[in-house]
């Protein structure tokens, strides 16, 4: 059986490496560079690096400069977010050479944007979907923008290679990942999920390995990393167990 991948979580903000709480704009915990950040996961063993431009995300200008600068120091594979919902910025993400890119906003207001690219650019697409209970929030998590699971069907009916599935309610919370909300969206889709929100422990990922079976792929691990609840190299030798 694959084991669970793993992806250490950079989100960027005014230049910094933050950690945001239930992703709310003022919640941040700042961690310096986001350079030094993503360095420091690849030479821990990270086979894949999750980069997200939070102020693109919130519309609050972006660090699309500093971002790409990251993506292409990287010798791992990078999933990268946050801002990308037009032509422009999706050339400008796939141009950092990112494997893919994860879209979120776009997929609730163009949806026939979101399912042209999905057809040009296949599983270097993925879609967020980031929930309160089962409504989508976009810009930034301040909006809602539908029904979890009728937008999951549409998606799927347009080829969508792949979902991130984020708890915002508990994002950056240290509270265990959503695993009901995670088996749920197993079980609407074939397609694989990359959970995200809440891991503390490597308990916790020991928990999501067991969803592997069910389509959870990989998870996003962003506080309990840089918390120090453990370290990258324990949890990848977690899953790997
Ligand atoms: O990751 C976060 O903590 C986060 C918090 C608030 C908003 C967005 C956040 N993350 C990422 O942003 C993209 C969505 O960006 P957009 O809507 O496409 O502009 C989402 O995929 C999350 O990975």
């Amino acid at each position: 059986m694959p084991k669970l991948e793993l992806l250490p979580a950079v989100d960027v903000r005014d230049g910094q490496a933050v950690r945001l709480v239930h992703g709310e704009s003022g919640t941040e915990t700042s961690y310096g560079s986001p350079l030094e950040a993503a360095l420091a996961w690849q030479r821990s063993g990270a086979e894949w690096l999750h980069l997200v431009d939070l102020d693109a995300a919130f519309g609050t200008g972006d660090n699309r400069e500093l971002i790409a600068e990251v993506a292409r120091a990287m010798d791992i594979k990078v999933e990268l977010s946050g801002g990308i919902r037009d032509d422009a910025s999706l050339a400008a993400a796939l141009a950092t050479g990112c494997t893919r890119v994860n879209l979120g906003t776009a997929a609730l207001e163009t949806p026939e944007w979101v399912a042209k690219v999905i057809a040009e650019h296949g599983d270097k697409i993925a879609v967020g979907l980031d929930v309160r209970g089962t409504t989508l929030r976009g810009r930034g998590w301040t909006r809602d923008g539908g029904d979890l699971y009728e937008t999951l069907a549409r998606l799927d009916s347009e080829g969508c290679a792949r979902y991130v599935v984020t708890d915002i309610a508990k994002d950056g919370t240290l509270q265990g990942p959503n695993l009901e909300l995670l088996k749920n969206v197993c079980a609407a889709t074939d397609k694989p999920v990359v959970a995200s929100g809440g891991v503390s422990s490597l308990d916790d990922l020991r928990a999501l390995s067991s969803l592997v079976p069910a389509g959870v792929e990989g998870a996003i691990v962003g506080k309990a990393l840089y918390a120090k609840a453990f370290t990258l190299e324990e949890a990848l030798a977690a899953v790997s167990a």
